[in-house]
């Protein structure tokens, strides 16, 4: 399948803010009560600007009219499609619309654009739509952000008749207004009947800008644009933390990428390699000592002054023949690190990857915090306090990054985890930086990346960022790594270093594609500093 994401210009390059139903309506709501467009205009202007993008999409239904079917909801989503409809039919097209629901119930809004419509052609009834020949296009326009609950049976079994229409052509392409009906837009779940199929779409068109659930798990579309229908936009910067309740998407373009990290590397003129930090990795007993090598292989080639291996002293000779530009030191236990960090100059450190489970690994973690270093917790140190998190949690402080997997994540707030309803992944997230006064990252191909302040990013390896090859053994312990790389330095809050490491983290991977296994992970980055202008 070809993933794609294509921003309108006005943003392009630049950090989005995923919007909630509520803050699109809210956004819509200023523009119109400022009297700056109707509704009316806006709905023409979803309905326009999605016939140009998805014939911008797929050129060969530019190059001649051909044939469509309409699915049309009961509200505005459904308005947006009696746009599409007769525009497509004023270009040519032979265009066929299905109606769902009580026209008079509609809106004004909607009502006006059914009405333009059936005065070209009819509004057939939904339960009809399986009959006819295959059409090359499907829109779906049943239903957009205004749905609550689960779509009617009726609207699933329309859109699957119609797909598999018979006829002499093959592909429908299927193209969601605003989403992929069912689509729960602020948290990205599929809301339709039970064991009924849920929709999906080749390219869905938004408008204004992209929603939260479009970016939260499995999206139901293969490609996603947003097209500017003349609403205020407010860009994000990435220098900046982002504005509390909005959710910024990691999405620079090359140029916005270069000056958002000009800030954040430590590689940066005239800076003194201790200028750039010291990173301390611990790793775990003999034999066990790979994952903590690749987080510090990954914290110097992003960036790290100098990186120290902390490891047991029965697994120095081994980490020994492992290492060149990393140092090493042996370490006992928790007393043996309180020893180590009397040198000020360690000034950040990473926990977790290949360290063990138990009472070992939880006193090294409160020895480390209480030291008050910049921290990354992953892996066993996240899991060594499965069965009490709050004695974590009352160590913690606001320079620590907690790096949990979906797993990890329901061990140390199981309240929160995936799966309770209502809680997106988004919430989720920042109610656990916020109980546990620290950054969150909690992994996945939709990252979301939580500080105790209330700043909140998703790092999406979706649509065309997807690297689905970055499911690896040892990627998480790799950017643990860099994140305690960039940490090293001091200059940057944690949660930026988080969502640096996350967006070069996937980057690394793109570039270097398939077959990817972690140790190239950091192996990638100067090819990509080089690519990005650094
Ligand atoms: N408000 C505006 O000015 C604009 C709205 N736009 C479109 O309007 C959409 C939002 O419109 P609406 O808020 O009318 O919502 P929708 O069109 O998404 O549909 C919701 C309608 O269906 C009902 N409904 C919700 N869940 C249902 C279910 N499971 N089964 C049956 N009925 C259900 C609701 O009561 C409401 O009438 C956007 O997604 C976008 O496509 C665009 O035209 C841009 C301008
Ligand atoms: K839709």
């Amino acid at each position: 399948m070809h993933h794609a994401t294509e921003i309108s210009e006005t943003e392009s390059g630049l950090a989005m803010e995923l919007l909630t139903a509520a803050q699109m309506r809210a956004a819509e709501e200023a523009a119109m009560s400022a009297g700056k467009v109707s509704g009316l205009q806006l709905m023409e202007r979803a309905g326009r600007g999605s016939v140009d993008a998805a014939l911008s999409h797929w050129p060969d239904l530019a190059e001649g009219p051909h044939h469509a079917v309409v699915l049309c909801g009961p509200g505005n989503n459904g308005g947006d499609g009696y746009v599409v409809a007769r525009r497509l039919l004023d270009a040519g097209w032979r265009v066929e619309v299905f109606g769902l629901g009580d026209a008079a119930k509609a809106s004004p809004d909607a009502r006006r654009m059914r009405a333009l419509w059936e005065a070209a052609g009819p509004v057939q009834d939904l339960r009809e739509a399986g009959q006819g020949d295959r059409p090359d296009l499907l829109v779906d326009a049943l239903f957009g952000t205004g749905l609550s609950r689960s779509i009617p049976q009726e609207a699933v079994t329309a859109w699957h008749a119609v797909r598999t229409r018979a006829g002499v052509t093959g592909q429908v392409r299927c193209l969601a207004l605003d989403c992929v009906s069912g689509l729960d837009c602020d948290n990205g779940q599929m809301l339709v009947p039970e064991g009924a199929d849920a929709l999906s779409a080749d390219l869905t068109v938004t408008y204004h800008a992209a929603k939260r659930g479009h970016f939260l798990k499995t999206p139901p579309s293969a490609a996603l644009k947003v097209v500017d229908i003349g609403l205020e936009a407010h860009p994000a910067s990435l220098t900046a933390m982002p504005r509390p309740g909005y959710l910024r998407l990691l999405d620079p373009g090359r140029v916005e990428a270069r000056r958002w990290l000009e800030d954040i590397l430590p590689v940066a003129p005239g800076h003194h390699k201790y200028d750039r930090g010291h990173t301390l990795v611990l790793g775990g007993g003999p034999g066990k000592g790979g994952a903590a090598r690749m987080a510090a292989r990954a914290a110097l080639r992003i960036g790290a002054g100098l990186v120290t291996l902390g490891v047991p002293p029965a697994a120095v000779q081994e980490n020994a023949a492992r290492l060149d530009a990393i140092m090493l030191k042996p370490l006992r236990g928790a007393e043996g690190l309180a020893e180590m960090l009397e040198d000020g100059r360690l000034s950040a450190i990473v926990l977790g990857p290949g360290l063990g489970l138990g009472e070992e690994t939880r006193q090294i973690v409160r020895t480390a915090l209480g030291a008050n270093r910049r921290s990354v917790l992953d892996a066993d140190a996240l899991s060594s306090f499965q069965d009490d998190p709050d004695a974590l949690f009352a160590t913690l402080h606001d320079q620590a990054v907690l790096t949990p997997h979906e797993g990890e994540f329901a061990r140390l707030f199981p309240d929160l985890a995936h799966g309770k309803r209502d809680v997106s992944k988004v919430e989720a997230a920042a109610l656990a930086a916020e109980r546990a006064g620290a950054t969150i990252l909690l992994k996945g191909p939709d990252t979301v990346i939580a500080s105790p302040a209330g700043a909140v990013s998703l790092n999406a390896a979706l649509y065309e960022r997807a690297a689905p090859w970055l499911g690896t053994a040892g990627a998480g312990d790799v950017l643990a790594g860099m994140i305690g790389g960039l940490l090293a330095s001091g200059r940057i809050a944690p949660h930026l270093a988080a969502e640096a490491a996350a967006w070069l983290h996937v980057e690394a991977a793109r570039s270097f594609g398939p077959g990817l296994i972690a140790e190239d992970l950091p192996e990638e980055l100067p090819k990509l500093f080089r690519e990005i202008g650094l």
